[in-house]
Formats: C-alpha cells, sequence, structure tokens
C-alpha cells in the first residue's frame, strides 16, 4: 500500500471516494489498524479519557501527544499521521501556537496537527500553515469546550448556530486547512457542510453524506465502555474478550493447568 499523504485526502473527495479515519494512541494497535486499507490515524487528545483516565481531555499535554505520537509512528504502514493539538496548547499567541505545533511535527513525528475552533482562533491556524504545517479544522462539538458549552452535547441545531458554524468552516478552508472534522452535529448540516466546502468534511455524529468518517478506536472495538456517545457503532466486543481471557488464565493458574509442559523449559 503507498503511503497516504495531505493530497491523497483531497483527492479522495475530488473522485468522490470516503475518506476512512481511526483514533490510535500507541504501537501494537497501529500496526494492527494500519494492516488494513486505514486512510488516516488520528492522535486524539480523547486518549487522555482512553487510555489515561482523565474526565475529558483537558489536562492532557503537549508532551502527552508528542509520546504517543512516537509509538503510533513506529507501527504505522500507510496512514496519514495527524495530531489533536491539546487544550491550551494553542489559544494564548499565534507564536505559542507555532512552537507547539513544530514540536509534534518535529518530535513526535506527525504529518498534521487538528485544531478546535473557527474564527476565533483564525489568527493561530494562518500562523501554522505559514509554518508549513498542514492544519485539520474541528467543528460543532469541540471537548476542549466542554466547561463553555456546559456537556458534551450536540450542537447547532438552530439556524443561527448551523450559520455561524458554515461561516467558522468557510474561514477555515480560506485559510487553508485541508480537512475539517464535524462532530456531533444533525445529519442535515453535515451534508450541507460537505456540499458547501471543496475539502473533506470528516464527521462523527455528523450523518452518513459527510466526506469521511472518525470513530475513536477504543469505542469501536468495545474497549471503552465509561461511558458511550449515539454516534459510536461497536464492530467488535474486546473488552469482554480480555475479561474471558484474564478470567480463564486466573482459574487455569489456580487450579494447576498453567503452565503447562509445551509452555515449561526442560
Ligand atoms: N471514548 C471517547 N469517545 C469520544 O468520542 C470522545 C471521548 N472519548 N473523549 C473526548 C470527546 C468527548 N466526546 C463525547 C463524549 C460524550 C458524548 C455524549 O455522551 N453525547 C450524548 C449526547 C448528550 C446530549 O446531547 O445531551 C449522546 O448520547 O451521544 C459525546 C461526545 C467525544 N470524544
Ligand atoms: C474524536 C476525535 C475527532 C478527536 O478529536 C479525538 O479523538 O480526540
Ligand atoms: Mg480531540
Amino acid at each position: 500500500m503507498n503511503k497516504k499523504t495531505v493530497s491523497t485526502i483531497s483527492k479522495m473527495k475530488k473522485d468522490g471516494q470516503k475518506i476512512t479515519m481511526l483514533t490510535c494512541y500507541d504501537y501494537a494497535m497501529a500496526k494492527l489498524v494500519s494492516s488494513q486499507d486505514i486512510d488516516s490515524l488520528l492522535i486524539g487528545d480523547s486518549l487522555g479519557v482512553v487510555k489515561l483516565g482523565y474526565e475529558n481531555t483537558l489536562p492532557v499535554t503537549v508532551d502527552d501527544m508528542i509520546y504517543h505520537t512516537k509509538a503510533v509512528k513506529r507501527g504505522n504502514a500507510q496512514a496519514l499521521i495527524v495530531t489533536d493539538m491539546p487544550f491550551m496548547s494553542y489559544e494564548i499567541t499565534a507564536c505559542e501556537a507555532v512552537r507547539n505545533a513544530a514540536r509534534i511535527i518535529k518530535e513526535g513525528g506527525a504529518e498534521a496537527v487538528k485544531i478546535e475552533g473557527g474564527i476565533e482562533i483564525l489568527d493561530k491556524v494562518k500562523a501554522i500553515l505559514d509554518a508549513k504545517i498542514p492544519v485539520v479544522g474541528h467543528l460543532g462539538l469541540t471537548p476542549q469546550a466542554i466547561n463553555k458549552f456546559g456537556g458534551h452535547k450536540v450542537q447547532a441545531r438552530q439556524d443561527e448556530a448551523q450559520k455561524k458554524l458554515i461561516e467558522d468552516a468557510k474561514a477555515l478552508e480560506k485559510a487553508g486547512v485541508f480537512a475539517i472534522v464535524l462532530e456531533a452535529v444533525p445529519a442535515d448540516l453535515g451534508k450541507k457542510l460537505s456540499e458547501t466546502l471543496s475539502i473533506p468534511v470528516i464527521g462523527i455524529g455528523a450523518g452518513k453524506d459527510c466526506d469521511g468518517q472518525v470513530l475513536v478506536i477504543d469505542d469501536m472495538l468495545g474497549m471503552f465502555t465509561d461511558f458511550t456517545p449515539k454516534f459510536v457503532k461497536k464492530y467488535a466486543n474486546v473488552g469482554e474478550t480480555v475479561k474471558e481471557a484474564v478470567k480463564n488464565y486466573i482459574d487455569e493458574v489456580r487450579s494447576g493447568k498453567f503452565p503447562s509442559q509445551e509452555n515449561t523449559y526442560k
């Protein structure tokens, strides 16, 4: 399989091919996921929730993002590697935004960064793009704004909010972002935005008419079950498989069945 790049992702929309993205946080999973023809791996700041056990994504640091990006890079075959910029790594000044994005590229080995927000962070997006770093936008439910939203709620149900989101998306496109992740909005808006923009819209809870889809890998494998957003489909039940295996191991050690001859040195 050929290595996928930013241009591959852009071309897929032009060719009417759906874009597939999954989050990934470590070497072993990167190897498994990229053994299939996945287009992009996202090192999401959701790692704070699913891998580190924080209540939300706010405590995640740039160092956390770099650490996990490096691990994913070592296991990745063909996918485009995109890494989230964590909360407060890009909001303060354009200078800090560029410095942190540069670290994620240079130390982590990501090929693009993803940033939550629209017109309010446009100067930071432009500065990062000026530093020759590809950017993915993220609109709709932006989990880093949890304290502003008062929870992880579906966004842009009202006309006014939908208009604002479309304006944000157009401004990001004009600035030069190569794709936009659109999270937890009505499907009609996902369809409209995908038709309006010439860059790909990658949906998560934004309906079937987006140019692509993304999910958190631990959600779709049934490994993370603390909460399950409505947009998640479970394609496996790995959590149950793990519990079953661990239970069998405990039983066999206790009963003396493990280790048997075949796992023993003479
Ligand atoms: N495991 C996991 N999966 C995710 O998709 C995810 C994370 N963690 N952490 C960061 C954010 C938080 N996200 C979330 C978290 C919860 C809901 C949720 O429960 N939504 C409700 C709707 C709530 C409402 O509208 O009032 C749902 O039923 O989908 C949605 C997105 C998405 N991201
Ligand atoms: C859910 C995706 C889009 C994300 O931002 C993350 O995993 O952090
Ligand atoms: Mg994220």
